[in-house]
């Protein structure tokens, strides 16, 4: 029987990037033959309005299932950024926050506040070949630092998690940030659930 296709639908290539290697191994990272085939579509979908995080995946994911062939599983992810001192604001809207007001500004933000306490927040959505809807999500703690690192994906430079000894995501190789990060451990659950089903 060939391997199942999955399509991820999203339009960022490092998402896409981090994603494919998280997803090349089987659910314990022993190499394992992927019970499926992943395939891309660049879109960029709606993304409401919401606190919700899960509200927010789900309403992505529904759109997606109709930009794929029935009976074709689909999923996508959102990412959010909460900041502690802001009762987790910015949270998913942190995407709009980093073009208007680029790294600087952000840690800026928090300048007043002592507690620089943030939260890295992935969540999967995902529509099975049957129409099921299914999440998964990750959580990183970390505390928003000055920008260390290259800067070519997001926040990554700015953001500390607590288990990095110190590193800002963007001085860690891509490996190690999956072992800790919100999309590591979204997609380990994900994983999981995609070889146990
Ligand atoms: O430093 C980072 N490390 C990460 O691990 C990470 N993951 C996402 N992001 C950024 O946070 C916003 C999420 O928005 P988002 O989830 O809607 O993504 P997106 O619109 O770029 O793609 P997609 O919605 O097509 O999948 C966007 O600005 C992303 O660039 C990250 N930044
Ligand atoms: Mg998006």
């Amino acid at each position: 029987m060939p391997p199942k296709r999955i399509t991820f639908i999203t339009g960022n290539e490092n998402k896409l990037k981090e994603v494919k290697m998280i997803l090349s191994t089987g659910p314990s990272t022993e190499k394992d033959e992927t019970p499926f085939e992943l395939v891309n579509l660049p879109l960029d979908l709606d993304e409401i309005q919401e606190i919700d995080l899960e509200a927010i995946a789900i309403h992505k994911c529904k759109q997606a299932a109709q930009k794929v062939d029935k009976g074709n599983a689909v999923f996508v992810e959102d990412t959010a950024l909460r900041f502690d001192a802001f009762n987790g604001l910015p949270g998913a809207y942190i995407k709009w926050f980093l073009k208007s007001l680029g790294l600087e500004k952000i840690v800026k933000m928090l300048e007043p506040y002592e507690n620089k306490g943030a939260q890295a927040v992935t969540t999967i959505a995902y529509a099975d070949e049957n129409g099921e809807f299914h999440t998964f999500q990750g959580i990183t703690e970390g505390i928003i630092v000055d920008s260390r690192g290259p800067t070519d994906f997001g926040w990554d430079s700015i953001f500390q998690p607590l288990e990095s000894g110190g590193k800002t995501y963007a001085e860690m190789n891509k490996t190690n940030k999956n072992l800790i990060s919100h999309r590591g451990r979204a997609f380990e659950k994900f994983k999981s659930h995609l070889y146990n089903n």
